[in-house]
């Protein structure tokens, strides 16, 4: 791990039984960096995403993370409470299905309060304050705070879903598909609010994606991948423009389905 980084993986492997998730990804990502997992169906993405949020073990391989106090340290080695906290204070988690991310019983300031209650918060006019503050910045109306996320649109649900997690100011935010399921004009509006918030906070952000626009649009580096391995990784630019790898340029060519 270098004296920069943030988070650094090596050598992470996962099998599923017999089956391959992914083998032999290694990369280190330094703070206020977004990094683009791009790859077909089934070439390791989730999984990957997964392994570097904890919420699986890997067979083989470390991932290590530099904490706030400047301590690194080995995922594997943190206590489920250390990993819990973690998760609600310097983590976010975007989900594809906004439904897994949110909370959909709870009101749309309920579940941008209840990350700040997790971190302590104890005072309600604060935490509605800060719910309702964090609802306009996601293009939510103040008058939808007491509204449950099932009344809600794909793409309100989706910008709730950020509010939630940006709230406690993460380090980190894992991102899977974020945009994917989404109208194209909603995408388009979804991820120009996710580059402005992105670029705002200096948060890092490791996004997994089968679409290249999402890539080119918002990360500074990416990583290839196909049959569970890194093919090719680079800045966004150079890969996108000047692809080495065969696949990669297949890829680039829109030869493959996404
Ligand atoms: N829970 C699981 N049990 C068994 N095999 C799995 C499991 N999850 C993933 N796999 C396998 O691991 C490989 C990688 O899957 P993964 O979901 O990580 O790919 P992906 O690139 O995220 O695909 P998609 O874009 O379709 O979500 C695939 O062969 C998949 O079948």
């Amino acid at each position: 791990m270098s004296d920069q980084s943030l988070l650094s993986a090596r050598h992470l492997r996962k099998m599923y039984g017999a089956r391959l998730g992914c083998t032999d990804v290694s990369f280190d990502l330094h703070e206020g960096e977004v990094l683009a997992v791009v790859g077909e169906s089934g070439s390791g993405k989730s999984t990957l995403l997964s392994l570097l949020s904890t919420e699986l073990e890997p067979t083989a391989g470390s991932v290590h993370y530099r904490f706030r106090t400047g301590e690194t340290r080995d995922l594997a080695s943190l206590s489920e409470a250390e990993r819990r906290f973690l998760l609600r204070t310097d983590w976010g988690f975007v989900r594809q299905d906004a439904r897994e991310g949110l909370r959909m019983g709870v009101s749309a300031g309920g579940n941008v309060g209840e990350r700040l209650m997790a971190v302590g918060e104890r005072h309600y006019g604060q935490i509605r304050g800060k719910a309702i503050d964090w609802l306009t910045r996601v293009e939510i109306e103040e008058a939808r705070v007491d509204d449950m996320p099932g009344s809600f649109s794909g793409g309100m649900r989706q910008r709730l879903q950020i509010a939630r997690n940006l709230v406690t100011h993460p380090r980190i935010v894992f991102m899977d598909e974020p945009t994917s399921g989404l109208d194209v004009s909603v995408q388009a509006r979804l991820l120009d609010l996710i580059r402005g918030l992105v670029s705002d906070l200096g948060l890092a952000v490791i996004i997994v994606t089968h679409d290249l626009a999402v890539a080119r649009l918002l990360s500074h580096r990416t990583m290839v991948m196909r049959g569970g391995r890194v093919v090719e990784t680079g800045l966004t630019d150079q890969v996108l423009d000047d692809p080495q790898d065969a696949y990669t340029q297949l890829l680039v060519s829109s030869v493959l389905p996404a």
